[in-house]
This record gives C-alpha cells, sequence and structure tokens, in this order.
C-alpha cells in the first residue's frame, strides 16, 4: 500500500516539476518575444510614416500603413527571382551591350544622338554600340564649355567638337553621404543621374538622357576652353584647388564647387537633339516645397480622378500611365523632386525621365509618397508590373550592380543604395497587390 502511495508521489513530483519546466520554458519565450519586439528596428517606411503623423498627419498614412504591413506579409512569390529564360537572355543583353567595341569618335556620338526618337532615347530592345558611346562620352575632348542657363542648380553645359552638346553636373558630395531633411533637401547627386540612367534601360523605360560618370582636370580641360562669363566664378581655395559657383539661380559665390587633386567629378548627360523640342508640364503630385503646406495630393485620397476627368489627362490618358511608371522609377531612386514633367513636343511622346539628380539621397529612408500615382490612381501598365516581376528577388540590384561594373572600375552605388532598391522594390509590389485587393486585377493591370 505504501509502495504504491510512495509511486503515487513520486508521478505526482515529476508531473509538478513538468509543469514548473513548462511555465518556465513559456516565461523565457515570453520573455524573449518581448525582448524582439523592442529591439527589431522600425523599417525605414515604418519611420517614415511615424514622422509624418507626427509632422501633419497626411491622407496617404490611409495607404501608406496598408502598404507597409502588407509588405511585411508579402507572398513569397515577390521575393524570390523569376526564372524566365527569355528575359533573363534580354537582361544579360544590356549587360554585353555595355562592352567597348569600337574607339571614341565624334560620329559614334552623333550616331547616338540619332537613337532618340519619339518614343524613346535609347533603343528598347537593346543596342551594341550602347558601351563604346558610353566610352566617347566619358574620353572624347569638349571644345567649350558655359553656364547651362536651364534650371536652377549649378550646371556646365559643354560642347565637344561636332558641336554636340552634354550638360556637367558637378559632383558636390561622396557617395556615401547620407542626405538628411525633406525628400528634396540637399543638391544634385550625380552618382544618381548616372545609376538612374542605367535603371531606366533595366526597368524597360528607355527615356532617361545618356549618363556618365566623367571627371574633367579643370585647368587643363576647363579653363582654356571656358565662357568669359563662367570664368568670372572661377577662384582658387587654400588647398590650391579650383572652384567655381557659376550662374544660376541658387549660385553664389560662397557656395562653389571645387576640385579634388584638380579634378571635377560629376555626370555628363548627352543633350537631346535641339529640333525635338521638349515641353514642360506641372506635375499633378508635385509637392509644395513648404514644410506646414501640404499639396491637394496629400489630404484629398480620391485625387487621382479629379487629375482623370481634367481635360489634359482626358485628352492623353497615357500620360497619366506614364506617370504612374514614373513614381515608380523615382521611388526606386528617391527622388522626390519631379516637380515638373517634360515630353517632347508631340503628342504621341511618353514623359521624358529627365532630371534624376535628386536621387539616392538617404539609402535609409523610403519615401512612400513618392508612390502617391500608383496607390491613388491604383493602375499600372501590365507590361511594367511584367518588367517589375522579371527583377524581383535580387535581380534588380545584381544586374544594376554588374551593369555598372561594366562601365566603371570605381563605385558608382554603395551596397546600401542597392539595398535600399530591394526593399523598395518589395513595397511597390505591396502596393500592387494593395491596390488588386482593393479593385481587382482587371481593373489595376493595364493591358
Ligand atoms: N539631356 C537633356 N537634353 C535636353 N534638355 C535637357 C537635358 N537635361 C535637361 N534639359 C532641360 O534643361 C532643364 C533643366 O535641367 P534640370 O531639370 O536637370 O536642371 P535643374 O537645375 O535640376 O532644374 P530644376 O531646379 O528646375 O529641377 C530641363 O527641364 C530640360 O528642359
Ligand atoms: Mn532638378
Amino acid at each position: 500500500m505504501s509502495f504504491i502511495r510512495m509511486r503515487f508521489n513520486i508521478k505526482l513530483c515529476f508531473v509538478f516539476l513538468l509543469l514548473i519546466i513548462m511555465i518556465n520554458v513559456l516565461l523565457l519565450f515570453a520573455i524573449f518575444s518581448q525582448e524582439r519586439k523592442v529591439m527589431m528596428p522600425a523599417s525605414p517606411a515604418d519611420k517614415q510614416l511615424k514622422d509624418s503623423k507626427h509632422e501633419k498627419g497626411i491622407a496617404n498614412d490611409f495607404f501608406a500603413t496598408r502598404i507597409i504591413e502588407g509588405s511585411k506579409a508579402i507572398s513569397k512569390f515577390y521575393k524570390v527571382p523569376l526564372l524566365n529564360p527569355l528575359m533573363k537572355k534580354h537582361l544579360d543583353t544590356l549587360i554585353n551591350d555595355l562592352q567597348v567595341h569600337i574607339n571614341a569618335s565624334e560620329k559614334l556620338l552623333a550616331r547616338s544622338v540619332a537613337w532618340v526618337t519619339w518614343q524613346e532615347l535609347v533603343p528598347r530592345q537593346g543596342e551594341p554600340l550602347l558601351g563604346s558611346v558610353l566610352h566617347a562620352l566619358k574620353t572624347l575632348p569638349i571644345s567649350s564649355v558655359d553656364n547651362a542657363s536651364k534650371g536652377t542648380q549649378l550646371k556646365l553645359m559643354v560642347s565637344f567638337q561636332s558641336n554636340l552638346k552634354a550638360i556637367f553636373k558637378p559632383k558636390w558630395y561622396p557617395l556615401n553621404t547620407i542626405i538628411e531633411g525633406p525628400v528634396y533637401a540637399g543638391k544634385d547627386r550625380y552618382f544618381g543621374e548616372v545609376a538612374a540612367f542605367h535603371l531606366s534601360l533595366l526597368l524597360g523605360l528607355p527615356r532617361a538622357p545618356i549618363s556618365v560618370r566623367r571627371q574633367f582636370n579643370v585647368q587643363l580641360e576647363l579653363a582654356p576652353i571656358a565662357s568669359p562669363e563662367l570664368l568670372k566664378t572661377f577662384s582658387n581655395n587654400n588647398d590650391n584647388e579650383t572652384c567655381m559657383y557659376g550662374v544660376c539661380y541658387y549660385c553664389h559665390p560662397n557656395d562653389p564647387v571645387c576640385t579634388e587633386n584638380g579634378m571635377l567629378d560629376g555626370a555628363l548627360i548627352l543633350w537631346l537633339p535641339e529640333y525635338m523640342e521638349i515641353k514642360k508640364y506641372k506635375h499633378p503630385w508635385r509637392r509644395t516645397y513648404r514644410k506646414n503646406v501640404l499639396a491637394k495630393w496629400e489630404t484629398d485620397s480620391e485625387f487621382c480622378a479629379k487629375v482623370n476627368v481634367s481635360q489634359f489627362y482626358r485628352n492623353r490618358p497615357s500620360v497619366l500611365l506614364d506617370l504612374i511608371d514614373t513614381s515608380i522609377f523615382d521611388f526606386l531612386i528617391d527622388n522626390g523632386d519631379r516637380h515638373h514633367f517634360e515630353m517632347f513636343a508631340n503628342t504621341e511622346s511618353p514623359v521624358l525621365l529627365i532630371d534624376n539628380g535628386k536621387s539616392f539621397g538617404n539609402p535609409h529612408s523610403d519615401h512612400l509618397d513618392i508612390l502617391a500615382p500608383l496607390y491613388q490612381c491604383c493602375r499600372i501598365r501590365y507590361s511594367t508590373y511584367e518588367r517589375l516581376l522579371v527583377l524581383k528577388g535580387g535581380t534588380l540590384s545584381r544586374y544594376l550592380s554588374e551593369m555598372l561594373k561594366m562601365v566603371y572600375d570605381s563605385t558608382i552605388l554603395t551596397d546600401l543604395h542597392l539595398e535600399a532598391l530591394e526593399r523598395r522594390l518589395l513595397l511597390v509590389f505591396s502596393a500592387i497587390v494593395f491596390c488588386i485587393k482593393e479593385k481587382g486585377e482587371e481593373f489595376v493591370l493595364v493591358r
């Protein structure tokens, strides 16, 4: 009897011990997951949303909350590469096209200007001479340099011997500078122009002018051929570097750009043919550029419908779809400064991707409101969506970095910016998924 009781007591003790162990395990798990919650950093878009809420509580928060939440739970499909041999071949062609085949010549440059049509600035299917043209733009001697009078930032207008032109946006910051403040803060990022040009090809939107990184020896290559007006703004600093402040809206003697070891670094962007007139339009989703003043699109979630019914957009339905493509391009490069958009003065013309200088300012931030045309209209060309799918799962950053490596020995985009591209692409997919849930695939994907 007592033996049975003893066995019963041992059993009871054992069950009790097991219970205590289980409670402890549960307790530890609870503490650990709590800690994880606290330690997990908020995603950049999350943080942006919180900041914007503190600042003003914008209408876009409704969309932003859903897109950010959606991206956390997004289907694995959007995170793995697409295995499509045909598309892989096309992307590989874009890389191979960057090899240099023939020597730099004015004739070659002239040929690239002839690639420009009313529809695209570089052949969409690829162009085997692109690498040679980039090489020519990087190396051919220039015959004159002046202020570029268009726009508000310091830019130089250079001419080649054949009178072809290009604008030069100088380097203001090292590659890894993080620009804080509003999305349009800071000066131009020359490497952003270069990376954006290659990205436009990857996205199948070849509407950014050809752009290369180039370094000029200012004393040898620029000073002897500079216009008197530009030359007047030259000076030497204490380190015996040449500085210039140029002539433009924001140009000021106290704010010059200076050479490093005698070299002026920057982006050289091929000028489009003069006979192809460009027209400028106010962007409906432009910012107010004033801290506490909101634009209509920031407070009205029905804004897209209003744009849609306006005469201009009723007459040109493709323009809104172009602006949606552009918003994806701009969101990826973090360009929140497209206050105007430009098209050839030809009703068939698509929206051009001119002026990508205010891009890649902060790899730690995602300005979701750049995507407002996409998530407020909830429409996207099927062809654009298809191309984004080709670039999912790491393909975008891999190919962009391969393209840049084909042309440059030096870094153009830091790893942080490449990582940001992947993160932002996932948010674009999340916006599309959100729209499809709300409006249905038939409405969202425009064929
Ligand atoms: N490659 C190009 N070919 C033809 N025209 C161009 C080219 N690049 C710029 N332009 C013209 O020059 C204008 C000014 O260029 P850009 O927008 O790059 O300068 P910006 O100083 O940044 O101007 P903003 O301050 O208005 O943004 C453009 O609006 C466009 O009309
Ligand atoms: Mn600009």
